[in-house]
């Protein structure tokens, strides 16, 4: 059997994930499970960790990551590299795209027991996405990258200390209404010219470009219905061309992956993608700022292997995260 690693990020949840990580403890050590766990210290720490880990004996492991999409995309970005490696995740963080697009159970007790069953079959093969920024390193995401109002708005959710208020209300997602409030009648659309596969879009008063790998985003909104994590194909959503106050209606219809419908609203598929803006943007990869436009994305075919489980095209129901079905 596979060395299972955890890698925690304490600070997750405001604070939430440590109370995640003491239950999945207490239920490795009842269950005489051998693990080694390591606590994020920083902002950064857990890339590190994760590539640490990767190179030690450069035997194949599991790499579980505790923690919110923040902690899976710098674990993800530490281990991309080497195929040995499987990643696992336990949700602790206030958003948890992965989980909802993974299908892993929110309950963290759940989540292990989850873990543990799927550890033993071969895990699933899945897609990343890499983003190439002018002059910066390379960054990998699972869940989706995005440019424009919706980078800004998760950049100050993330510096915001209203955010960690929220939190502790049971609040959180108000953060991300309270930023799109403040943005949205400030904004300044840009053009953005988009290739996709070599092809040439131009769109004119862009609010923003998102490329997904998975359906949620932003803490549940449904941003690419029919993405696919191993289709081999990366979901383009792009918005232009509507008032303020129509973009506050897609917002909230994304919520049920509805915004798809208006015709301000275009998606597309592809594997090689280029961003370019007239004003520049900034850029977000599975929620964490990496920097700002122009830019190139490139699928990365069946690079990673996760501990979760496929739906195929049948309907998330969310609520069933939940249950007890995995095992
Ligand atoms: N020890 C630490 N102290 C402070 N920040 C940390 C530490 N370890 C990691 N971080 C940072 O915490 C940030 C938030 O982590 P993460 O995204 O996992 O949680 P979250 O924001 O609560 O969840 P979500 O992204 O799902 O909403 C990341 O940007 C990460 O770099």
């Amino acid at each position: 059997m596979k060395q299972i690693y955890f890698i925690i990020n304490p600070k997750a949840g405001n604070g939430y994930c440590l109370k995640v990580w003491k239950k999945v403890e207490s239920k490795l050590v009842a269950e005489q499970i051998h693990f080694l766990a390591f606590f994020s210290e920083f902002p950064g720490h857990a890339k590190c960790l994760a590539e640490q880990i990767a190179e030690k004996n450069q035997q194949e492991k599991v790499i579980i990551a505790v923690g919110g999409d923040g902690t899976i995309h710098e674990v993800l970005n530490g281990l991309a590299k080497y195929d040995y490696i499987t990643l696992g995740f336990i949700p602790g963080g206030s958003g948890n795209d992965f989980s909802r697009g993974f299908h892993i159970p929110t309950n963290p007790e759940k989540a292990l027991q989850a873990i543990l069953h799927l550890r033993k079959r071969t895990g699933r093969k899945i897609d990343i996405g890499k983003v190439c920024l002018t002059g910066r390193e390379e960054h990998y995401f699972i869940n989706n990258m995005g440019a424009g109002i919706d980078a800004i708005i998760s950049y100050q959710v993330n510096q915001s200390r209203i955010k960690a208020l929220l939190n502790k209300l049971s609040l959180g997602r108000l953060v991300y209404v309270y930023f799109l409030l403040k943005n949205v009648f400030t904004y300044k659309t840009a053009r953005i010219d988009l290739s996709i596969d070599g092809k040439k879009h131009i769109f004119e008063q862009t609010w923003f470009v998102t490329v997904s790998n998975q359906p949620y985003y932003g803490g549940g909104m449904e941003i690419a219905p029919a993405a696919e994590p191993d289709d081999g194909l990366l979901d383009i959503t792009v918005v232009h061309q509507l008032s303020r106050l129509k973009l506050l209606l897609v917002f909230i219809s994304v919520f049920w992956g509805r915004h798809i419908h208006f015709k301000e609203v275009k998606t597309y598929k592809g594997k090689n993608i280029t961003i370019h803006s007239t004003k520049t943007q900034y850029v977000h990869a599975d929620g964490e700022h990496i920097g700002y436009t122009p830019l190139s994305i490139h699928l990365q075919a069946k690079a990673v292997e996760v501990l979760s489980r496929s739906r195929g095209k049948e309907e998330v129901d969310l609520k069933e995260r939940d249950s007890n079905e995995f095992c």
